[in-house]
């Protein structure tokens, strides 16, 4: 028989519960010995003396050999973390905020106190995506990861575009089947798709990356007419993280909503499922499909790697140690396609090229090369004028996967 798990489980809501459920209906030679939760009156589904608020009961008991963080709080779920590292716990989170912010720091003490924190399910929910760009591509050239990383946005976008459901009740439907974060900001916003995207870059190309230092533009600002004009192009609107490794040993990694075609896997990709587009020099393009969010199916990853750590798995942040030598930059040229109302803002971009321009009364938009950096410079504006910018690859006919034999010129 294998060791047996002893479990400390931090967090029981939508996570929480689904791990919960998995985990009951199989026999794994695992017990949850004490759940923490903050709110001592909640109505539990579970005995009451299962549960605390007290995170010393979990952290300070040592029987519990496994800690599992799933809370929704950022800080607190930082110091359940690396209080468990520090003291011989092995941990598994699905905190993906948390592990973006303090991925330095996590990975230190991984190595100075010899621990493992395992985390599959922060990222793109049941897909295998971590472990695989840890280990399955090792020794391959990888070119870009890129795909749609967050469940609720292209809920969101799935229901305006297939079902005509208008933003605000799509997004009231994703926080009530429990995709949405707790803040929804972060997914309509495109943080959590960053943050997502900061940990896969991690993985794939040895670099760590400060979440504040990459654009995120999300889809809040999607308008009748931006829809119909992809529509007429036979395009859809999908926010895309893409992670680019470009010549001269730099790294590239933005968030921003892309125009998708109909010959491109992730234009099938609908609802709370998400898909990772790996482009690498051999294998070459490759798909990973599945569900992106919800209880269910990030609990099957939180599973996974709470079995993981039956065998000791960690892991060993090789990109890092054989690519150490990449660094990320915003110094790239995008294509986009800017809808806009002030001119000034066209201005403020800087356009280095202009592809396409249209100007009427109720509808301007431009489709241009510009700077990653003037985007950045100006991420905050376009939001406040509630203009709307998509990575337009798909109108400029070059896209990430023809890109990729070209290097910096992809874009
Ligand atoms: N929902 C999803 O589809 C996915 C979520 N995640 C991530 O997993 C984590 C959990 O998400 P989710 O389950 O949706 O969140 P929920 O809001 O459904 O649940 C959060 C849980 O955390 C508990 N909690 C909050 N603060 C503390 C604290 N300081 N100590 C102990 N318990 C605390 C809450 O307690 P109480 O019950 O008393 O309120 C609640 O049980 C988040 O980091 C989220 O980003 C990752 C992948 C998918
Ligand atoms: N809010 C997230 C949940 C999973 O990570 C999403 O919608 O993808």
């Amino acid at each position: 028989m294998s060791k047996k798990l002893t479990i400390g489980l931090f967090g029981f809501g939508v996570v929480g519960q689904g791990l919960y459920d998995i985990i009951k209906t199989k026999n794994l030679n695992l017990e949850i010995v004490k759940i923490a939760i903050k709110n001592p009156d909640k109505q539990r589904s579970l005995p009451s003396t299962l549960f605390t608020t007290d995170k010393d009961e979990l952290l300070n008991n040592p029987e519990i050999n496994i800690i599992i963080e799933l809370i929704n709080d950022t800080e607190a779920a930082y110091e359940i973390v690396s209080t468990a590292l520090k003291s011989g716990k092995n941990v598994v989170s699905a905190s993906k905020k948390m592990i973006a912010t303090y991925l330095k720091e996590l990975i230190d003490l991984q190595h100075e106190y010899g621990t493992s924190l395992l985390y599959e399910g922060s990222v793109c929910g049941s897909i295998p995506i971590i472990r695989n760009l840890e280990e399955y591509y090792d020794n391959e050239l990888l070119h870009s990861v890129s795909g749609i990383f967050n469940g609720s946005s292209n809920y969101i976008l799935s229901k305006g575009y297939l079902d005509g459901l208008d933003y605000d009740s799509a997004l009231k439907q994703a926080q009530d089947l429990g995709f949405a974060e707790t803040d929804p900001t972060s997914d309509v916003g495109g943080f959590d798709a960053k943050y997502k995207a900061v940990i896969a870059a991690a993985h794939a190309y040895g670099v760590v990356v400060n979440p504040d230092d990459v654009l995120n533009i999300g889809i809040q600002t999607l308008s009748a007419n931006d829809v119909q004009y992809t529509r007429e192009k036979r395009l859809k609107v999908k926010l895309v993280p893409v992670i680019k490794e470009l010549d001269k040993g730099h790294v590239a990694l933005f968030v921003l909503p892309k125009f998708v075609g109909e010959s491109e896997f992730l234009y099938n990709v609908e609802y709370e499922y998400n898909g990772v587009v790996v482009q690498a020099a051999f294998a070459d393009q490759q798909f990973f499909f599945g569900k992106g969010a919800g209880g269910h199916p990030t609990g099957a990853a939180v599973l996974s790697d709470i079995t993981a750590l039956r065998y000791d798995y960690h892991y060993e942040y090789k990109k890092a140690k054989e690519k150490g030598n990449l660094k990320f930059t915003n110094d790239i040229e995008l294509n986009i396609y800017l809808r806009y109302e002030n001119d000034s803002l066209v201005e403020a971009l800087n356009f280095e090229h202009i592809h396409e321009r249209y100007v009427s009364d109720t509808y301007k938009y431009i489709v241009g090369k510009v700077n990653l950096q003037n985007l950045i410079d100006n991420q905050y504006r376009i939001l406040e004028e509630r203009a709307f910018v998509a990575f337009a690859d798909q109108l400029t006919g070059v896209s990430l996967a023809t890109a990729s034999k070209q290097a910096a010129e992809l874009f």
